[in-house]
């Protein structure tokens, strides 16, 4: 009988190289007729299906695809479609085939025969098991390992992280290590957005690499690019005579660090959005470009989206950096951690004047209730000029910069508040005192001597949203701060 392969190659799914497998020796052929009687069987076929060529020779391949001799047939799938089938096959000795199969037709277009070509892949299917398994062992040692870091930073009194708001945060910092995104910070001036970035730094992979860090406002717009990129020798009059790195460079393998990046100009944000996405500088009066390795993390005390709203910064830009955006809340929304910043800045100043100074528990309960208006950098300068200045061992109330004592920020006299919602905003602040002193508000009704009803009933209403505002405007979070700025406005007012 005249048999033809049909053209099956071309028919193939794209995906499937079968000129490779082919290429590559199988392991057993096995042959049928058109009706799936199985013809021929190559001698792997003990070891392959747990049958030997004679056991399955004139058995047709539904019955051994009943029986779970292998499983599916591919056979079967050629008869059903009339072309070439790919697929994976398990056998009952535990075996797992690649399977390609093809029709023969005659001139009739009838099949007369099946071929399959297969190739044990146990042993790769096995080494891939074994491949996830182990990478499941690496994942889970890389998170535990971030989190051995994270404790360590702690450990090593590297930073303060004690508030639900910052430990939120921590764990996101934990996340974003892993990978090499990009991060955007935003927060306050000194709140601590080069602390988090430093964290992200230690507790990536990169952290044996260099931390780089580039105050974009602080360096002049004309030395921007040869800070940043760069430059070849006799680039420019005055430029070092070898010419020189840039602190791109400087930061490859590690971590490049773009503070204040708001304040970079506008023609110079097209040059680092070129760098950011092919990821290598030119230095000047250079024409090779170096390939440079970096993680940046951008941070800003301005809202960029409104700037580039108004188009002061690039959107391209924006979003490049924006990749995962991580906001470091002020001091005044954790205050929780007040007391153990001002513990880890005096073991800092101690160490550093190599003094032993401590401070008394009121003198830390008045420093949690001011605001901070300059946030951790304000109260880290404030502890290191009592370390420096105060004589006595133990620093005191006493001790405390005045405008801290009295717990007032500046009332500016141009409030918009109107008498009653000032009363308003007494009447509610004993209200609130009281409920928190005694916890019910029938106590704080026979108190107070109003019913228990208007207890609850101010209570639950709050401060009107006029009172909010001026409370968020001029930072105060607590009555004795509330009372002393209401006494500041009535004295501005009287003068
Ligand atoms: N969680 C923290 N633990 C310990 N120290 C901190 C922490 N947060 C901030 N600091 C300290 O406060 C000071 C200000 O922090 P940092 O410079 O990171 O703030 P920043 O938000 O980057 O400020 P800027 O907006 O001015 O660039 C630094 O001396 C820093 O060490």
């Amino acid at each position: 009988m005249d048999f033809k392969f049909q053209n099956s190659l071309k028919k193939l799914p794209e995906d499937v190289d079968v000129t490779t497998f082919l290429e590559h020796n199988y392991d057993v052929l096995y042959v049928s007729n058109g009706n799936g009687d199985t013809l021929m069987v190559s001698s792997a076929s003990k070891e392959l299906f747990g049958y030997s060529e004679s056991e399955l020779v004139g058995v047709n391949v539904r019955e051994l695809e009943r029986k779970r001799v292998f499983f599916p047939s591919a056979t079967l799938r050629v008869l059903e479609h009339r072309s070439p089938v790919t697929l994976f096959q398990e056998t009952k000795p535990g075996k797992r085939l690649f399977v390609f199969s093809s029709p023969v037709f005659d001139e009739t277009g009838k099949i007369v025969r099946v071929v399959n070509f297969s190739k044990d892949i146990t042993e790769v299917t096995e080494l891939e098991k074994q491949l996830e398994k182990a990478r499941t062992v690496v994942e889970k040692y890389r998170q535990e390992l971030a989190r051995v870091r994270c404790e360590q930073l702690l450990k090593e009194r590297m930073m303060v992280i004690g508030s639900s708001k910052m430990e939120g945060l921590m764990k996101l910092v934990q996340k974003v290590a892993q990978v090499d995104t990009t991060v955007l910070i935003t927060g306050e001036s000194g709140v601590g957005k080069e602390v988090v970035a430093k964290a992200i730094h230690k507790l990536s992979k990169r952290s044996g690499g260099p931390f780089v860090a580039i105050n974009c406002g602080a360096i002049p717009q004309t030395l921007l690019e040869s800070e940043l990129f760069g430059y070849e020798k006799g680039a420019f009059t005055g430029a070092n005579k070898e010419g020189k790195a840039g602190l791109m460079e400087a930061a490859h393998g590690g971590t490049l660090f773009l503070d204040e990046v708001a304040d970079l100009p506008l023609e110079f944000q097209v040059k680092l959005l070129r760098v950011l996405q092919e990821r290598k500088v030119l230095r000047i009066g250079s024409t090779a470009p170096r390939r440079v390795d970096v993680r940046v993390i951008a941070a800003t005390n301005k809202d960029l989206s409104e700037l580039v709203t108004r188009g002061q910064f690039r959107q391209d830009l924006y979003y490049r950096l924006n990749v995962v955006p991580i906001e470091v809340p002020p001091l005044r929304e954790r205050i929780e951690e007040i007391p153990l910043f001002v513990d880890f800045f005096l073991n800092k100043f101690n160490q550093k004047y190599g003094i032993v100074k401590r401070i008394s528990e009121a003198a830390v309960e008045v420093l949690s209730s001011y605001t901070w208006p300059g946030n951790v950098r304000e109260l880290e300068n404030i502890i290191e000029r009592l370390v420096v200045t105060t004589d006595k061992d133990i620093i005191d109330i006493g001790d405390l910069p005045e405008t801290i004592r009295k717990g007032t920020v500046k009332v500016s006299t141009g409030s918009t508040l109107s008498l009653k919602e000032l009363i308003n905003s007494i009447e509610y602040e004993i209200i609130y005192e009281a409920y928190k002193r005694y916890k019910n508000t029938y106590a704080v009704a026979e108190i107070l001597g109003v019913s228990q009803p208007t207890v609850a009933r101010k209570l639950k209403a709050g401060p009107s949203i006029a009172v909010k505002k001026f409370f968020l405007k001029n930072s105060i979070i607590n009555f004795d701060n509330l009372f002393n700025s209401i006494l500041n406005f009535f004295h501005d007012i009287k003068r």
